[in-house]
């Protein structure tokens, strides 16, 4: 198996329960549910991406031949110390690439293995946090997992009816972009509406982290 990283660094996670958190960053290059290119954004199945995944020319990127060299190099990305080693594998969409010998190869390295998925494809066995996050339109396959973390508002989504899923949480999560301050609104509202959904923010881009 070889895999195509887009980027690949150390930051503090930004999103969810976990936000806060001291983690390598696994950016997998590619999504099936938009090109990556801007030219098909309107008419992709998820048209409000915020990152780009096209390609492996980003830092810490490339191509890698196999489980045991990615994994060995998200292990010289978190540096010294094997206390509280979190990787956070997301793109792109990580369910194209991410199989079982990469995530037991990591997880022998001692990290926890938490993704970022869209929920279309079913989530590789050994994950040890599981993040989806379901786009309007799509089909979601995988409707268990540790946090659901929906993008709002999003027209076509009841999030009565994502509630019967089973997930330990729920989050609501602004939609950004050029209405970022009316999705906060609707965020907010959602959160004190329906109380078993909780308000995140995407914290990495307040305080200028990757
Ligand atoms: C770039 S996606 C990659 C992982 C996966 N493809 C997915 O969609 O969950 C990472 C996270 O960012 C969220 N996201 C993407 N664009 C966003 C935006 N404009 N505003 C808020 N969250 C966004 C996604 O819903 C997902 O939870
Ligand atoms: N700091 C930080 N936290 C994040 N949580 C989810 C992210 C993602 O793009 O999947 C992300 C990201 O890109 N940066
Ligand atoms: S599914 Fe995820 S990576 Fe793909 S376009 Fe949507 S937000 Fe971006
Ligand atoms: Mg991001």
């Amino acid at each position: 198996m070889t895999y195509a990283v887009k980027e690949a660094f150390l930051t503090l996670q930004g999103e969810g329960v976990q936000a806060g958190s001291r983690a390598v960053f696994l950016r997998f290059a590619g999504c099936n549910l938009w090109s990556g290119r801007e030219q098909d954004r309107a008419m992709a199945q998820c048209n409000f991406c915020d990152t780009d995944f096209v390609g492996t020319d980003g830092p810490g990127g490339g191509k890698f031949a196999g489980a045991e060299e990615l994994a060995a190099h998200v292990e010289a990305l978190w540096g010294e110390g094997t206390e509280a080693r979190l990787v956070v594998i997301t793109g792109g969409e990580p369910m194209l690439q991410l199989d079982e010998g990469l995530v037991e190869a990591l997880r022998e390295r001692g990290f926890r293995v938490a993704v970022e998925s869209n929920g279309t494809l079913p989530a590789t066995p050994g994950i040890d946090w599981l993040c989806v996050s379901p786009k309007a339109g799509t089909v979601v396959v995988q409707r268990s997992g540790d946090e659901l973390k929906l993008v709002w508002p999003q027209k076509g989504i009841d999030p009565a009816e994502l509630e019967t899923w089973e997930f330990d949480h729920f989050l609501v999560q602004p939609l950004d972009g050029p209405n970022l301050k009316a999705s906060i609104d609707a965020a907010i509202d959602l959160a004190m509406t329906r109380p078993r959904w909780h308000l995140t923010l995407q914290a990495h881009k307040v305080v200028g982290l990757p």
